[in-house]
């Protein structure tokens, strides 16, 4: 049986965030992650501080927890972190497949799994130079790899120049794969918070660069989105 770290489990909601953007959605959250992000927006699944708040649930636990946020409705499971690559979700994908589920992960790439193979999408996040983190290619490509023919999609958060230009050089590598592109929000929420005040002009102002420098560049290949959730609910947990 295996047991799996959870931070939280929410939903139904919309994803907020990429290549299925706006689709109906029930998050789980796996505690725990081999990155830190200067800007982690989560890091109350980080931060071994907040450890004692996450929960060692089963795998039939998390999926009767699933089947109840959603009704019993078959909708599409999004993974999400900390790094759930870090941790054995195998199970639970199958468990929910059998039932008519869908299940996308996010996951930064730095560690590969035979199951992405069973994922719709795999969404790989990159980190770029203002993160403070450093990409281990290697690893970055394994994730493809086991993806098979898994629908597989990179999704870079741009808070600069520098992580803009490290975008394109990401996309020149991976020209097959589609890009999204994120503005960064620089006030992740203090993860006691249960709403956080939000730079909201901030935000905008970021995705309005970001959208005319890629255009002014004729870079015309990545969608470039802004993450819809904060626009709704601001850094509001749980949505
Ligand atoms: C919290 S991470 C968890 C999954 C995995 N660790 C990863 O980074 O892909 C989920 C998504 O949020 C993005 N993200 C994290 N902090 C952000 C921020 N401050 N602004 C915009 N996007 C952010 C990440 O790049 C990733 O695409
Ligand atoms: N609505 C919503 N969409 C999201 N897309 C990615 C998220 C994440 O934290 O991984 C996220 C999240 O936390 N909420
Ligand atoms: S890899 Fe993802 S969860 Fe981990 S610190 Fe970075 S943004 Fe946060
Ligand atoms: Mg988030």
């Amino acid at each position: 049986m295996t047991t799996l770290r959870i931070a939280e489990i929410f939903g139904p909601t919309i994803q907020g965030e990429g290549a299925v953007i706006g689709a109906p959605t029930v998050f789980v959250r796996a505690g725990g992650c081999d990155y830190r992000c200067s800007w982690c927006d989560s890091l109350h699944a980080v931060d071994s501080a907040y450890r004692d708040t996450w929960t060692a649930m089963t795998t039939e636990q998390v999926w009767a927890e699933v089947a109840r946020l959603s009704g019993g409705v078959p909708l599409t499971v999004s993974l999400s972190g900390g790094n759930p690559a870090i941790q054995d979700f195998g199970p639970l994908i199958e468990m929910g497949k059998a039932q008519g589920y869908r299940f996308a992960l996010e996951t930064q790439g730095s560690v590969a799994r035979g199951w992405f193979r069973e994922l719709s999408p795999l969404i790989l996040s990159p980190k770029p130079p203002s993160s403070g983190e450093t990409v281990d290619w290697d690893r970055f490509a394994d994730c493809i790899a086991r993806a098979r023919d898994a629908v597989t999609v990179i999704k870079i958060v741009v808070f600069d120049e520098a992580d803009y230009l490290w975008a394109r050089e990401v996309a020149a590598r991976f020209p097959n794969l589609p890009i999204y592109l994120q503005p960064g929000n620089h006030t992740p929420p203090p993860p006691d918070a249960e709403d956080a005040a939000i730079d909201m002009d901030g935000i905008m102002a970021r995705y309005e660069w970001l959208i005319g420098r890629a255009l002014s560049d004729r870079w015309f290949t990545p969608t470039i989105l802004p993450q819809l959730h904060v626009l709704v609910w601001g850094n509001k947990r749980g949505v």
